[in-house]
C-alpha cells in the first residue's frame, strides 16, 4: 500500500509526497513525485539528493517542476536513507554523514547497516513498480541526476546501468568517494575495510575499471566549501578523458554547494535530460 502524505497542484501538474512499506529496506520509505499535466506515458527523471536531505529537499528547493512541466517529465525525489518513520527501525549514527540521511545510494554489506541500508536495490528494483501505481511512467525512458552524495549516486548507478538510464547529470558530485573523507567513512561503515569492494561504488574507479557511458553533464560551483576536500571534479575529468567519455564539466564562479546554485542551473539539466528522453 502506498500512502499519500501530501498532494498539491503545481505548474499545471501535481507535486505529491508518499510513503510505502519497502520489501527491500524493511522500513517505510518516502519519496516525492511530480507528475506533469501531459496525457499519456511520460519519461522519468530520478533526482537524488545529498547528505542531510530528505525526499522534500530537492522538491522544495531546486525549482525543477516548472521546467519538468514544460518538457513533460515525471520527477521522483527519493529519500536518502531508511528512517524510523512509523514502523521503521533502521540503524543510525549521530553524525550527519553516516546513517539516516546518508545512505550513499548503495546496498550495505556490513552490520548494523546491511538489513535496511539497501538504497540501490530500493531505487532500481522496487521504486519503478511503486511509481507505476501512481503515475503514467514510461519506464523505457528513464534518466538520473543528483547533488553531492546524490551526484555520486547518479553517476555510479548510470555507469552500472547504462541501458536503464538514457542520460546522467550531477551538481557538485562526490566524484571519487574512495579517496575523500565522506566516502571513506561511509564506505568503511557500509562496505567494510576491503577497499576492493569500494570500487563498485566510485565513479572514477568504475570508469577506470572499464564502465562506459557516452556523456556526463556536471555543474560545479567554484565557491563550494566541499570542492577540494570532498568532491574532486578533476578526478572525474581525468578519468573521462582517459576513457573517451564526453564530460561537460562547467565550473561556475561564485556559487557554493547549496540549492541556490542548483536552482540557478536546473533549467539546463532538465532540458539536457528531456532532449535525451524525447
Ligand atoms: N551539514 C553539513 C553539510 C551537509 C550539506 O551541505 N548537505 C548538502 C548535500 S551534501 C545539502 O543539500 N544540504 C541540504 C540543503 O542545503 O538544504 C555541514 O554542515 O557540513
Amino acid at each position: 500500500m502506498i500512502e499519500t502524505l501530501a498532494s498539491s497542484g503545481c505548474h499545471g501538474g501535481r507535486q505529491s509526497f508518499h510513503a510505502h512499506q519497502s520489501r527491500i529496506t524493511g522500513t517505510p520509505m518516502r519519496f516525492g513525485l511530480f507528475v506533469p499535466a501531459h496525457s499519456g506515458p511520460r519519461p522519468v527523471l530520478w533526482c537524488l539528493a545529498g547528505l542531510t536531505c530528505t525526499e522534500e529537499t530537492f522538491a522544495i528547493k531546486a525549482g525543477a517542476q516548472r521546467f519538468a512541466a514544460d518538457h513533460g517529465l515525471i520527477l521522483v525525489t527519493p529519500d536518502t536513507s531508511p528512517r524510523n518513520h512509523a514502523g521503521g527501525d533502521a540503524a543510525d549514527d549521530g553524525s550527519y554523514d553516516l546513517g539516516q540521511g546518508a545512505g550513499f545510494w548503495l546496498d550495505a554489506t556490513q552490520a548494523p547497516w546491511a538489513p535496511n541500508y539497501r538504497m540501490a536495490s530500493w531505487l532500481l528494483d522496487e521504486m519503478p513498480e511503486v511509481l507505476l501505481q501512481l503515475a503514467p511512467a514510461d519506464l523505457a525512458r528513464q534518466s538520473i541526476m543528483g547533488h553531492s552524495m546524490g551526484g555520486h549516486g547518479a553517476l555510479t548507478l548510470a555507469l552500472k546501468h547504462p541501458k536503464r538510464f538514457r542520460s546522467v547529470s550531477a551538481f557538485a558530485p562526490i566524484c571519487a568517494p574512495s579517496e575523500v573523507p565522506w566516502g571513506e567513512k561511509a564506505f568503511g561503515a557500509y562496505l567494510g575495510d576491503d577497499r576492493a569492494a569500494w570500487a563498485a561504488h566510485d565513479a572514477c574507479a568504475l570508469i577506470a575499471g572499464g564502465k562506459r557511458i557516452d556523456e556526463i553533464l556536471v555543474d560545479q560551483g567554484m565557491a563550494d566549501q566541499f570542492l577540494e576536500a570532498q568532491l574532486r571534479p578533476e578526478r572525474l575529468e581525468a578519468a573521462c578523458a582517459r576513457a573517451g567519455i564526453t564530460l561537460r564539466l562547467r565550473r561556475r564562479a561564485g556559487y557554493d554547494h547549496g540549492y541556490w546554485f542548483i536552482q540557478t542551473f536546473i533549467e539546463d539539466h532538465i532540458a539536457f535530460h528531456a532532449e535525451r528522453l524525447a
